[in-house]
């Protein structure tokens, strides 16, 4: 009886040490954000600082709704949020708390090294911090950060439509709907991400449009990533040579221009007006190999600006953004920007037009997402071994290089048949 007491007692007090240790009351966070701003010196030209008008729970965490004074910054604070995360999480830090790993202490001398052991190996969840501006400043503080990977499943397709699940934020999926934002720019450093999101973005619109989507896939990193696509009947194009990218390119263009006269010749302002099904999706990994063929860029800019009408629409990857490898009026008619962590501020702004690329955590798949507004997401990751489950079914067998009066009907692939091709990653 003693005993029950008294490590119901112990209980009692470690969870609650725990709790006083690591955890503070959400209304701390409004004080803490005042003093973040004033030690930054985020002020207005006059010296005055924001002022709280409200806060409002949602799920997942609390809303600051901020009256900011004239003359404030708020690109400043834009690029420097780290500073209020990591100010939001000095204290505050929540620990994954499960009393039923208290309750297994064993009552000998090891009791303070078990239970030290058992808060130490915890993961520590970060609060996130969301920023928006619409008159007021509204800053959205979270309870748990987003998980460092996202397994992708079936669940992220949206059949029959063109809207692509891209990210995962603690709200919920992010998607890039291809019909209403069109291109997509996707930069960022080396082993971060770019290949993956590509080949999701592939495979979900194979899975989501199989009769309407036409790939043109312009794989110049000298790896394999795209060739386990290159035989399913909706890939048009497919190389991995700069030198055939400008032929094709220029073939394109020509289909382009025709179904663009067509579309406006009936009438239509663009093709969703038309009710044309077909969509066309050019896509390009490692966009800086071309950079220097104006020729091949002339059909980019012109792909990039009169492509939206006629449902053509461009991806354009790159690890090296610069001026050179995204042209100001291809990036002018970009608006919609994914970026995964990049070496420094300029490459940010080059990709984003903000800095924050180059504060973002060194995890593979996390990145910002810039449409409306920009938002930290988690790209869901798509195995090789799951997209060639999903896509085999849609493999045809065909000559390499198929000519129009050579076109022999396709054979359509079986799932685990004879048909099935094998690739090794590179
Ligand atoms: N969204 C993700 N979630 C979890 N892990 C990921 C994610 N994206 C990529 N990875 C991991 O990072 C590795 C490198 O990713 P990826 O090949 O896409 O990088 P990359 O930016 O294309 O690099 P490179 O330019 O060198 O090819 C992948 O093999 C995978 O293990």
């Amino acid at each position: 009886m003693l005993f029950e007491i008294g490590s119901t007692i112990i209980m009692g007090g470690v969870a609650g040490y725990a709790y006083l240790k690591t955890s503070g009351s959400p209304s701390n966070d409004a004080d803490k954000i005042q003093k973040i701003f004033a030690n930054s010196g985020w002020n207005g030209k006059n010296g005055e600082t924001i002022r709280l008008q409200r806060k409002a729970k949602f799920k997942g965490g609390v809303e600051y709704v901020y009256q900011i004074p004239l003359g404030f910054d708020r690109k400043k604070i834009e690029s420097d949020k780290h500073i209020l995360e990591d100010g939001l999480n000095i204290r505050h830090k929540t620990l994954e708390f499960n009393i039923s790993e208290l309750l297994k202490v064993k009552f000998d001398i090891t009791i303070l090294k078990q239970i030290k052991k058992i808060l130490t190996s915890k993961k520590i969840k970060r609060k996130e911090v969301e920023l928006s501006f619409d008159g007021m400043l509204r800053i959205k503080v979270y309870n748990e950060s987003m998980q460092d990977s996202y397994e992708w499943n079936e669940h992220y397709l949206k059949k029959g439509t063109w809207s692509v699940s891209i990210g995962e934020t603690s709200q919920g999926i992010v998607r890039h709907d291809f019909d209403e934002h069109k291109h997509l720019i996707i930069a960022g450093a080396t082993g971060y991400g770019k290949s993956a999101i590509l080949k999701l973005i592939v495979t979900s619109l194979v899975l989501q449009q199989l009769d309407n989507v036409n790939l043109h896939l312009i794989d110049l990193k000298g790896g394999s990533a795209f060739q386990r696509f290159e035989n399913l009947k909706q890939t048009k194009h497919f190389t991995r040579e700069p030198s055939e990218a400008k032929e094709i390119l220029e073939s394109i263009q020509t289909e382009m221009n025709d179904n663009y006269k067509n579309i406006v010749d009936q009438g239509y302002e663009d093709i969703k007006e038309s009710g044309r099904k077909e969509r066309h999706f050019i896509i390009i990994d490692e966009a800086a190999d071309i950079a220097g063929d104006q020729d091949c860029m002339n059909v980019v800019t012109d792909i990039a600006r009169r492509g939206r009408g006629a449902g053509y629409y461009l991806i354009y990857a790159t690890q090296y953004p610069s001026s050179q490898s995204i042209p100001q009026q291809t990036k002018r008619n970009i608006p919609s920007r994914l970026c995964f962590v990049l070496d420094d501020a300029t490459a940010s702004n080059t990709a984003l037009g903000q800095t924050g690329a180059e504060e973002l955590p060194l995890i593979p798949g996390r990145g910002i997402y810039k449409n409306v507004k920009s938002q930290v997401v988690q790209t869901p990751y798509i195995s090789n071994k799951e997209i060639q489950k999903q896509i085999t079914p849609h493999i045809v067998i065909r000559p390499r290089k198929e000519k129009e009066s050579e076109k022999v009907e396709p054979r359509q692939s079986k799932e685990g048949g004879s048909n099935t091709f094998e690739y090794e990653e590179m």
